[in-house]
């Protein structure tokens, strides 16, 4: 593991605007993740996890304040540059997976790879081998609704590292899943972190899931509790 800052905030301020009303979420938020870390953010419902996952990956874009990633400045990027930003280094994981339920595993596998100059047959061979990678090869040609929760959400893991993204956010990754499968997927981003040496932040309401995590942040009233290490 390095100690190279992957993402780095300062002073973020997020409000969302309700109707004449200003609502403030994060007020000021300074932080700095490392290359290879495993961050866990907890916190009350509504207290703006998302709302910071979504600034971390170029999703949405704070109100004030600097988002680094890796040295780059994202906040300043269009809306049409952290498109293509977004697509080769973050890999998204959601509670509910977000597979296209008219495409097959593999399709779906694919489709990070579309906005790539790949071939055909090197976006097959690429989403092959990350599905293989997750345990689903003898399940690509399987449509989401022939699949049960953990496996689609190793088929959404296998979409959100087909492209080798450095960072992966995972947004309530074992939310929608009995303790079991959870505890599979659990192991799988545990794998991602520690064998390829991807850097994660995930999001979790689930103390079983913190856990897992090397390192977990309170987000609360719009504010970032110290970094709590797990041994
Ligand atoms: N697009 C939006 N427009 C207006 N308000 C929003 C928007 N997105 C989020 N909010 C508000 O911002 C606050 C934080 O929401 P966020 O989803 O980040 O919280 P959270 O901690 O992830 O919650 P939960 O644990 O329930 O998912 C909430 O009060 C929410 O209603």
């Amino acid at each position: 593991m390095s100690d190279a800052v992957a993402v780095s905030l300062i002073n973020v301020a997020k409000s969302y605007q309700r109707g004449d009303q200003i609502v403030p979420v994060l007020t000021d938020i300074s932080f700095d993740i490392k290359h290879g870390d495993f961050l866990g953010l907890m916190g009350p419902s509504g207290s703006g996890k998302s709302t910071l996952l979504n600034l971390i990956a170029g999703i949405d874009k704070p109100t004030s304040g600097q988002i680094l990633v890796n040295g780059q400045d994202i906040s300043t990027l269009g809306e049409s540059a952290l498109a293509t930003w977004r697509a080769s280094n973050v890999g998204f994981i959601f509670q509910f997976y977000n597979l296209m339920p008219v495409l097959n595993a593999l399709e779906n596998v694919e489709l990070p790879l579309m906005l790539t100059g790949l071939t055909t047959r090197e976006r097959r061979s690429h989403a092959e081998a990350a599905l293989a990678m997750v345990g689903l090869a003898d399940r690509m040609h399987h449509y989401p609704n022939e699949l049960s929760g953990g496996q689609q959400q190793r088929v959404a893991i296998a979409r959100a590292i087909v492209t080798d993204p450095a960072l992966i956010v995972a947004d309530e990754p074992t939310g929608d899943l009995d303790r079991k499968s959870a505890g599979e997927i659990l192991d799988m981003l545990d794998q991602l972190n520690t064998q390829l040496g991807k850097t994660i932040i995930m999001v979790t309401h689930d103390q079983r899931a913190a856990e897992r995590a090397h390192a977990v942040r309170h987000l609360e009233k719009g504010e970032l509790s110290s970094l709590e290490l797990h041994d």
